[in-house]
């Protein structure tokens, strides 16, 4: 069982237009809506393979029904703490050559109380959970701290738990030394404070990491795939996708993938072969829409314990 955590939710709309034009009205070809946020979408994921997960969020306002109704109609086991202020709704603009911009809402201001009885209900799902993961960004009123909090006491009740966030919310939780985190390369150089234009330039930065007590650093890669790097190991695997239709999630399907793989007692090169295989699978589909079963048998992905670490990223 794979517990999420997801302190900003959002309704996700997605739209296709032909191109971007600044200050012009678009007419939408195409349009979706999705249950949204970073730790909603690993739930979806699992819960799309048939894997066992609970998304905890909070839920307030008429967005917030619609979360919930959405989730529920997805079948992903939930458990929503009512809030006063109402869920975000973020806006994916998608253009035919899978160019993705993004308008994502700052989110209601969350109380102390609304915290703390995120942070209860998340650990009273936690129990007995396989990894607890702690995802996106922080909504207002929320602390810095919030991820590292989660860390320190999902640790002190011997579970697993991961953080998948970005800026000082992530350095916190880093600080707290979670057993996994999931920076994307931009996080990461962030993260580290200085640019990483080589497969080396980000070995080196995830291996700072693991030095400084976190088991795995999972670094996603878009088109150049992930790199899994641990103290015994540095993992790459990537798959090809020629036509991606939306990156919106991929790191958060890629995350599930590799939870899912690890906690299924896998070696880490089969769960960063899964975790890769359903963010690619991902980039194939509409919105932030997560993959089926039937969505990865036609994703192959290139794996390597031995990866050329001189290559620059983005070639
Ligand atoms: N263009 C692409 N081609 C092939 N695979 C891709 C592509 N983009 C993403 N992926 C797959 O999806 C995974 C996650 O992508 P990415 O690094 O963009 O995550 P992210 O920035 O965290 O995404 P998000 O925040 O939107 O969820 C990658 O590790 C890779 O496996
Ligand atoms: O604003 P955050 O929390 O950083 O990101 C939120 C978000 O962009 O992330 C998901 C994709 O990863 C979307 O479902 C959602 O809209």
């Amino acid at each position: 069982m794979i517990v999420t955590l997801t302190p900003n939710p959002s309704v996700d709309r997605a739209v296709v237009i032909d191109a971007l034009r600044r200050g012009e009205v678009h007419r939408a070809t195409e349009s979706r809506i999705d249950p949204g946020g970073k730790g909603v979408n690993v739930s979806r994921a699992l819960a799309a393979q048939g894997a066992r997960t609970v998304a905890v969020i909070p839920s307030g306002g008429p967005a917030g029904h619609l979360l919930d109704d959405l989730l529920d109609a997805a079948g992903v086991p939930r458990r929503s703490v009512s809030v006063g202020g109402p869920v975000r709704m973020n806006v994916s603009v998608l253009e035919p050559d899978g160019t993705t911009t993004k308008l994502n809402e700052p989110g209601p201001r969350l109380s102390g109380d609304e915290v703390d009885a995120l942070l209860a209900t998340t650990l009273a799902a936690a129990d007995g959970a396989g990894w607890v993961v702690g995802c996106g960004s922080l909504p207002p009123g929320a602390p810095e701290g919030l991820y590292a909090d989660l860390v320190r006491r999902v640790r002190s009740r011997g579970v697993r738990v991961a953080v998948d966030s970005s800026g000082t919310a992530l350095a916190a939780a880093v600080a707290a030394r979670p057993h996994l985190v999931k920076p994307n390369h931009e996080e990461l150089a962030e993260l580290v404070d200085h640019r990483l234009p080589t497969l080396a330039d980000v070995h080196a930065a995830a291996a700072d990491l693991v030095a400084d007590g976190i088991e795995t650093v999972a670094v996603s890669l878009g088109a150049d795939g992930a790199l899994l790097v641990t103290a015994d190991e540095v993992l790459h695997a990537r798959a090809t996708i020629t036509h991606p239709l939306s990156t919106v999630g991929a790191g958060d399907c890629m995350l599930a993938g590799l939870l899912h793989g690890l906690s299924s007692g896998t070696h880490p090169l089969d769960a960063l072969r899964t975790a890769v295989a359903w963010g690619a699978a991902a980039v194939t589909l509409p919105g932030s829409r997560v993959p089926a079963p039937e969505h990865l048998r036609a994703i192959p992905v290139d794996h390597t314990r031995s990866p050329d670490l001189t290559r620059p990223l983005g070639a």
